[in-house]
């Protein structure tokens, strides 16, 4: 099993501020399940970013795929994101489409043939319940039936890495342990899932899941486990 992320020394400012992260050094093995957590405003989303490819690093290095991603040529950009599945904080979704286009949309952009394309996107509909509401579009869904759109979404094309940003934020008890089932099929399969949360419970029932902690724009690290994993970085 290798590394499939590795942050060096990451630093990153937002225009002429302060630094939001400072010195974050990780690494990622691949199939690895790792909860972010944090203080609101500590800096998890602008890990996040760094991570999925939103935002470049001020200083410091981004490893992704054990290539790094501050020198890949712009062309490269959008076949590495597709790589990355993301659940947004704020879910993203197309207003105009329906709940089926959305979750199709990823495979449609990795031209899967339409015949291809109906049977995968009712699965994952039928996963987090909303086999019924298929031709919903985004504005007449709740908060909660949205979150379930979006992660639908990232999930479809199989990701290798999959990043969700408090993904079960809107969603009840029940549906949050089976959204965590799906990210453990996944992660089963050999995704690497990296979900930011607040959510104590949702970090307890998944027990060989590492924890990451931001803390005031550092990541906290007292084993040295991320920055030096088993195994050699
Ligand atoms: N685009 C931006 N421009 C300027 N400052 C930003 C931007 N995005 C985030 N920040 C600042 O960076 C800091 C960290 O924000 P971030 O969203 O990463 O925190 P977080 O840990 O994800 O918080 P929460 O749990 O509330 O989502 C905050 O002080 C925030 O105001």
């Amino acid at each position: 099993m290798g590394n499939i992320v590795h942050f060096e020394n990451v630093g990153l400012r937002y225009g002429t501020g302060p630094e939001t992260l400072s010195d974050v050094s990780f690494t990622l093995a691949t199939g690895g399940f790792y909860f972010l957590t944090g203080a609101s405003g500590a800096g998890k989303t602008s890990l996040l970013k760094l991570l999925y490819l939103a935002q470049r690093p001020t200083r410091g290095a981004v490893r992704l795929f054990g290539e790094d991603a501050g020198s890949l040529p712009r062309a490269r950009l959008p076949g590495f994101r597709r790589r990355i599945g993301v659940v947004f904080q704020d879910f993203r979704l197309l207003p105009q489409l329906s709940a089926y286009d959305n979750v199709a949309l990823p495979l449609r952009v990795a031209g899967v043939r339409e015949s291809e394309i109906e049977a995968p996107v009712m699965e994952m509909l039928a996963w987090v319940g909303l086999s019924a509401r298929v031709t919903a579009k985004p504005p007449t869904l709740s908060g909660g039936e949205q979150q379930r759109i979006a992660i639908a979404r990232a999930v479809i094309a199989r990701p290798e890495i999959l990043v969700a940003d408090e993904p079960t934020g809107n969603v009840d008890p029940d549906m949050a342990d089976r959204l965590l089932h799906l990210f453990e099929a996944l992660n089963r399969l050999g995704t690497t899932i990296v979900v930011a949360t607040h959510d104590l419970h949702l970090i307890g029932r998944i027990p060989h899941a590492q924890l990451m902690r931001v803390e005031k724009g550092k990541l906290v690290d007292p084993s040295g486990l991320l920055r030096h994993p088993p195994g050699g970085a």
